[in-house]
């Protein structure tokens, strides 16, 4: 039987053009947002994905299984495998194409199970574009860059406006974590410019 039997991307797409103000290959990403259960680093319990800027469209991240993320004894969950590809993809789109875009659909195929202790080393890339569809796919391998396959996701993101988030999320927030994006970017430019 065929795990997935839908043709990926499922509607014509566009090559995905990688943003010239993008972080180049071999940047490593830095979180987004302290609180993000996905890469913060202020979630004890989160799942602290660090990812590195691939070639072309490619992203590769790293997530250490904990004692905190079991479903089963010893074994990750699978809603936190599936929470760890959101991140991962989702990483990879904001950060290639310098858009704001929100997740539609997450699909995962878990190939393997997932012990507590190990790493999910994941290599995602972007497929194409079809107007504000956004088409996103990634392989999560054991242990080492070329492990065996335990998790597989393909997801649609969709382009939204900043509005997005300030009318449904905390603008406060925002407003302390669009502050702190521009101390870093100035800080950054002294670095390189003092
Ligand atoms: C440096 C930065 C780092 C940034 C790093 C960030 C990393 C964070 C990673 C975590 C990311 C997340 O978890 S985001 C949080 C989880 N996601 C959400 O909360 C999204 C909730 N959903 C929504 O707000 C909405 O449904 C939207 C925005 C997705 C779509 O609503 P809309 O704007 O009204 O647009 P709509 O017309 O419905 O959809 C646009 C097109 O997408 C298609 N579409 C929409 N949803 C689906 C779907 N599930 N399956 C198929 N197709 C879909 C529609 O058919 C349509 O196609 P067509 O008619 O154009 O052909």
């Amino acid at each position: 039987m065929s795990r997935i039997s839908q043709p990926w991307p499922p509607v014509e797409v566009e090559p995905a053009t990688v943003h010239p103000e993008a972080p180049k290959q071999g940047s490593h990403l830095g979180i987004h947002f302290g609180e993000c259960f996905g890469c913060g680093d202020e979630i004890e319990a989160g799942l602290h994905l660090h990812s590195t800027v691939g070639e072309g469209t490619t992203v590769y991240s790293k997530f250490t299984v904990t004692s905190a993320h079991q479903g089963a004894p010893g074994l990750a969950h699978g809603g936190l495998l599936a929470c760890a590809f959101d991140e991962a993809l989702g990483s990879t789109v904001g950060n290639l194409l310098r858009r704001p875009a929100v997740t539609g659909k997450l699909e995962t195929d878990f190939l393997r199970p997932v012990p507590v202790g190990s790493t999910l080393y994941i290599a995602t890339k972007l497929d194409g574009i079809a107007g504000r569809k956004i088409y996103v796919s990634a392989d999560g391998r054991l242990d080492a860059e070329d492990g065996p396959v335990a998790v597989r996701a393909r997801a649609l993101f969709v382009r939204v406006e900043f509005e997005h988030f300030s009318t449904h999320g905390d603008p406060e927030a925002l407003q302390k974590l669009a502050a702190a994006h521009e101390k870093a970017k100035r800080a950054r430019e002294w670095d390189i410019n003092p």
